[in-house]
């Protein structure tokens, strides 16, 4: 047996040019052929400019151009998940974006239960992740987790709907939830300040956990800053458009208005550039990585220590070694069940071939007789004749002792 010896970690200054200081940027290399790859959920109610924001961040026509349909309210809209899946690239990076869309909830009669659709969905990629974790080889795993979803809320003004406190509650347990304020050229500026007030005291009182970037201690000042400034828009507030208007001559993404145009691209107007930046520029990664490593760790213990079960099932809170041996001793009673009724059936198949059989030779046993009836009738008979025969003819002494040894 090979003995463990503990080597002594030396701390050496390196004499010249060796070349790991580019692992990192081997890994981004890496990464940047390999692409990246993202997938962003977009919730709220109809008509609130979802398609229409996704074309505006990717800046690329995602959804058929819906810019001119109008929303409606007439006919009621079932939770139709849709998912759109898109190559792009910037600059020789490429990113596979996911867009799933959530379009009509809030549009029932009864919406009680709208979310859960939304937050099946996110669960069962979360399920496909972990059955190819679990498969032997986990070489390619294709990650179709949410990374972050987006919640439009409607430009009201006052507070979040009831609808909107349930949706965010139920679903930030299991995803980075960003809330917008939808078509926020709708409201002014003071509007909007009031509006942010009242949504995230709202977001507080109810405990709903919302996606803002970590502020680290140990991150460049500017960093810092620059999460600061991000986190100070939170909830964002939105506005759409992938048209191109004009102002003082110069084409820009933006809608225009009797007085005036909201520019989508200046800071000044929305938060547009802000929501782009913490999710495209700067926190994509970072995103991920808490989808990984926190949302989807829960979710998985949750679902390990539960055995796979659901929450709501009678066997929640069981844990896996004693699950399985309810199902051995289950699976154990079935057979024993299994095998008495066998047994049963051979033995009532048994008696009835017994029954048949003993009836077979009865029958046998009375042909016999029958038979042997027969024949002691016909033996008397011919005894018979022979008697009356040598009655009627008294011939030759010879013949009559031949004859009487033939029919002894
Ligand atoms: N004023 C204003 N209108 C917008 C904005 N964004 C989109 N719209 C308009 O709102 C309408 C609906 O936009 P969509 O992007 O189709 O909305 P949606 O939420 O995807 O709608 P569904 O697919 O039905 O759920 C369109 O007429 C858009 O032009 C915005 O920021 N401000």
């Amino acid at each position: 047996m090979s003995e463990i010896v503990s080597i002594p970690i030396v701390k050496k200054k390196l004499a010249g040019y060796v070349g790991f200081h580019n692992l990192p940027n081997q890994v981004h290399r890496k990464s940047v052929k390999r692409g990246f790859q993202f997938t962003l959920m977009v919730v709220g109610e109809s008509g609130l400019g979802k398609s229409t924001l996704v074309n505006t961040l990717f800046n690329s026509s995602l959804y058929p151009n819906k810019e001119n349909k109008e929303p409606t309210h007439e006919t009621p809209k079932t939770v139709d998940i849709q998912t759109i899946s898109a190559d792009v690239e910037e600059n020789g990076v490429k990113l596979k974006l996911t867009v799933i869309d959530t379009p009509g909830f809030g549009d029932f009669v009864n919406n009680e239960e709208s979310w859960r659709p939304i937050l099946e969905n996110i669960e069962a990629r979360y399920d496909a992740y972990l059955e190819q974790e679990n498969r032997v080889n986990r070489k390619r795993i294709v990650d179709t987790r949410v990374h972050a979803c987006l919640y439009f809320i409607s430009p009201t003004g006052h507070s979040l709907k009831p609808l909107d406190i349930e949706f965010m509650r139920q679903l930030a347990a299991r995803v980075n939830l960003i809330p917008v304020i939808a078509k926020s050229d709708t409201l002014t500026e003071d509007e909007i300040k009031a509006f942010k007030v009242r949504i995230l005291e709202d977001i507080a009182y109810n405990k709903i956990q919302i996606y803002q970037p970590p502020i680290h201690d140990n991150d460049d000042p500017e960093t810092i800053q620059e999460n600061r400034d991000i986190i100070s828009r939170i909830p964002f507030a939105i506005v759409g458009s992938d048209k191109e208007v004009e102002v003082n001559g110069k084409k820009v993404r933006g809608r225009k208005y009797p007085w005036g145009v909201i520019e989508v691209d200046n800071e000044e107007h929305c938060d547009f550039i802000k929501l782009r930046q913490m999710l495209i520029r700067t926190h994509m990664e970072e995103l991920k990585e808490y989808t990984n490593e926190v949302l989807y760790e829960s979710y998985r213990m949750g679902k390990l220590t539960r055995g796979g079960y659901d929450v709501s099932s009678e066997t929640s809170g069981m844990n896996p070694l004693s699950k399985f041996e309810e199902e051995k001793l289950a699976h154990e009673q079935k057979m024993a069940k299994m095998e008495a009724e066998m047994k049963a059936v051979f033995q009532q198949k048994v008696a009835e071939k017994e029954n048949k059989l003993k009836q077979s030779e009865e029958e046998l046993y009375a042909r016999h007789r029958e038979m042997k009836d027969q024949l002691e009738k016909q033996r008397l008979e011919l005894e018979e004749k022979k008697r009356r025969l040598e009655a009627g003819r008294p011939g030759t002494p010879e013949k009559a002792k031949k004859n009487k040894g033939l029919f002894k």
